[in-house]
């Protein structure tokens, strides 16, 4: 039998309060696609972490083609052929796309034969990019091959993608999983983790499933099913979120020409979108990323003021008022970025709770902060969203990613809004969490908030959306009844099909 090309063998690394990883052992072949499931704080981050060198576990060891990995940082573990693309994407927008990539790098050739090597790998792996465009400029499906085309010109053995596919349109995907069946033809590994399980049916050879650290099954993803995948993850049966038909109510938002500029380099104008929402809606929201997502977010919320006349809530025109002044009124928001811009990194869940629960939940009082009052707000959001944490004192920093994300959606909805506008509410989120998330949307509407789901998720606004709209190029399509509603007038409504006015002939 030929030796695997890495073999873990008793992996074990704790946290204050958390064994993240515990005796986790397992290995991976050349040319295979690896997944790694697991629920959100099941430990899969910190152990592609410790694979590439930004972990130092406690006990346990690896091997890498027969001999001792024991990567001190990423560069060693680069040097040994390790690469990784993180879900968040570390680029510089007023650089170039080879500027970028020679940033990354050891030892950069000059600019000019850089461009050459990243046209060559581009063009070998089917992966379209230009390196002489401005980084600001491109898609996120484009930044992220910036980030594959850096690790694809180190010629690594292991290539580690954590959650590739979630910023990524179905072409795009496609385009990716192309590259990653090439790679694999080459002899190269690639250890993958996602949360979207029919992917990993589509690409991955084998599979090693995480449940509180530890190993709990491997499986052939190739012949179990997703709902299988998902179950052995969270060791219960999953429930699928359900909804009575509920009536709408009156108009509670209603947006006329809502327009604006681009509020920073490389972002989207809003243009002349007209809406109007109604008590006990969910409206879902799709379209490729960078289509005007966020600036509406942002007008909405409060964030981005807009001129007089183009927002108003329950009749009352509120463009121009600030964040605070719409929190008061019942509109909530929860971006879509929740380390830094949801949430702030380095303080608690409690602090962080005060930081948008402060005028609904009564956490301010006479200028002074009401501590006790955070405290079991925070524990409340925690209790119901099943956050996974040793309690309100941990700083929001230290959670995984889904288990953040959690958090700052449920500290929105226990807040009681009237409207509510989330921004890709389940991003990173497992099956199980994310099917909780839907359900406490379904529920806040159904007690008769108007909800505003953005996402780039499909599936998940077909599923709990009465009516779709589409953003592209900062305008909104009309909305239309989601029932019923065929994927090819979906993908007409995201090209911004709605808006195309009749050919008349050309020249
Ligand atoms: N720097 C840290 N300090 C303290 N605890 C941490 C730290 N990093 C991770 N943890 C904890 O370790 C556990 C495993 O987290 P990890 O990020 O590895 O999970 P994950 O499987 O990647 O989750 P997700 O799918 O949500 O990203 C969690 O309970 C998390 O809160």
């Amino acid at each position: 039998m030929t030796t695997p090309l890495l073999e873990l063998s008793g992996l074990t690394k704790a946290y204050p309060g958390v064994v993240a990883n515990s005796e986790v052992s397992f290995d991976i072949a050349r040319g295979e696609v690896h997944a790694l499931l697991g629920e959100n704080g099941a430990g899969k981050s910190t152990l592609v972490k410790t694979i590439y060198g930004l972990v130092q576990p406690d006990a346990g060891h690896m091997r890498l083609d027969g001999k001792s990995f024991a990567p001190a940082e990423p560069r060693a573990a680069r040097a040994a052929g390790v690469a990784m693309v993180f879900q968040h994407f570390s680029l510089f927008d007023a650089m170039s796309v080879a500027e970028n990539v020679a940033l990354g790098m050891e030892n950069p050739p000059a600019l000019n034969r850089l461009a050459r090597q990243i046209r060559e790998v581009s063009h070998s792996y089917g992966l379209p990019l230009d390196p002489d465009r401005i980084v600001g400029d491109l898609s996120a499906g484009e930044r992220q091959r910036v980030e594959i085309v850096r690790c694809l010109l180190q010629e690594p053995r292991l290539l580690i993608m954590d959650e590739p596919t979630s910023v990524l349109t179905p072409q795009e995907v496609d385009i990716l999983f192309e590259t990653l069946r090439k790679l694999r033809e080459e002899g190269v590994s690639i250890l993958y983790i996602s949360h979207k399980l029919e992917e990993i049916r589509t690409i991955c050879d084998r599979a090693t499933i995480l449940r509180h650290g530890k190993v709990v099954g491997k499986c052939d993803p190739k012949t179990t099913a997703a709902r299988d995948m998902a179950e052995q993850m969270v060791g219960a049966t999953l429930a699928t979120p359900s909804r009575s038909l509920g009536n709408t109510g009156e108009v509670v938002l209603e947006l006329t020409g809502l327009s604006a500029p681009a509020p920073r380099a490389f972002g989207t104008a809003l243009k002349d979108i007209d809406l109007t929402l109604r008590a006990g809606e969910v409206l879902g929201i799709g379209g490729v990323a960078g289509n005007g997502q966020d600036e509406l977010a942002m007008a909405l919320s409060g964030e981005m003021p807009v001129a007089q006349g183009m927002i108003r809530m329950k009749g009352r025109e509120i463009g121009r008022d600030g964040v605070t002044a719409r929190r008061c009124m019942g509109l909530l928001c929860a971006p879509e970025e929740r380390m830094g811009h949801a949430a702030a990194p380095d303080m608690s869940l409690t602090e962080n709770a005060l930081l948008t629960a402060g005028p609904r939940e009564d956490l301010v009082r006479h200028g002074f902060l009401r501590w006790g009052r955070a405290k079991s707000f925070a524990e409340k959001v925690i209790e119901r969203f099943d956050v996974r944490t040793p309690g309100p004192g941990t700083a929001a920093r230290a959670l995984s990613g889904g288990n953040l994300q959690k958090f700052v959606i449920g500290r929105e909805i226990m807040q009681r809004p009237e409207v509510l506008v989330v921004n890709q509410p389940t991003w990173g989120v497992d099956a199980a969490a994310a099917a909780t998330i839907r359900q406490a949307l379904l529920d806040l509407a159904e007690a008769g908030a108007a909800v505003i789901v953005i996402s780039q998720d499909l599936d998940e606004l077909m599923e709990i959306s009465d009516r779709f709209a589409a953003l592209n190029g900062g305008a909104l399509s009309a909305p239309r009844p989601a029932e019923g509603l065929g994927i090819d007038e979906i993908g007409m409504m995201l090209g911004g099909a709605h808006d195309m006015t009749p050919a008349h002939g050309e020249g």
